[in-house]
């Protein structure tokens, strides 16, 4: 499935020193994005910082979300991660789009102007209205739950 999504480039450096976000491959489901910051930043072991993406996307459709997630070697091999764990862009957000980067290893991490931190993925959403009852209409697991079924 592809849905058209309005974006607006908030730093000229996209899209000329550096390419928009795209898919690397035909079934990547997240686009790549970078760090639009005017200066090298080092980031301390345990350290946060918000970054700009350079981007506002508008995505409109109450249907949709993106989310933001960790690059998967970045996270493992080298501790950069985000400080929201996962950032949820609604459909309704015109603001620039910001990146919480967070250093969770423990040696200091530099972050380039234009390096790739992160990935977007645009994820459908059934909103719910909630119907307040006093018993549930099918009684199927009872009161289990965290770790009762066990771990094997
Ligand atoms: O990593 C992120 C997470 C969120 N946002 C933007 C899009 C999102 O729609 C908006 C608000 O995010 P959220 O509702 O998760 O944050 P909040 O702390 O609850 O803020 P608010 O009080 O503005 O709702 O901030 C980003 O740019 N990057």
């Amino acid at each position: 499935m592809t849905v058209e999504i309005q974006f607006k480039r908030l730093d000229a450096r996209l899209g000329s020193e550096f390419p928009l976000p795209d898919y690397a491959t035909a079934h990547s489901a997240g686009m790549d994005l970078r760090a639009m910051i005017e200066a090298p930043l080092e980031l301390a072991p345990g350290d946060a910082e918000l970054v700009p993406t350079g981007l506002a996307i508008h995505i409109g459709d109450p249907g949709l979300c993106a989310t933001i997630l960790p690059r998967s070697g970045l996270g493992h091999k080298h501790g950069l991660v985000l400080g929201n764990l996962v950032g949820l862009i609604d459909a309704d957000y015109q603001g620039p789009l910001m990146v919480s980067l967070w250093n969770r290893g423990k040696k200091p991490l530099t972050i380039s102007p234009g390096d790739r931190v992160a990935q977007l993925v645009f994820l459908p959403v059934a909103r719910a209205a909630l119907r307040q009852v006093d018993e549930f209409e099918l009684s199927a697991r009872g009161e289990g739950g965290f770790g009762h079924t066990g771990t094997r």
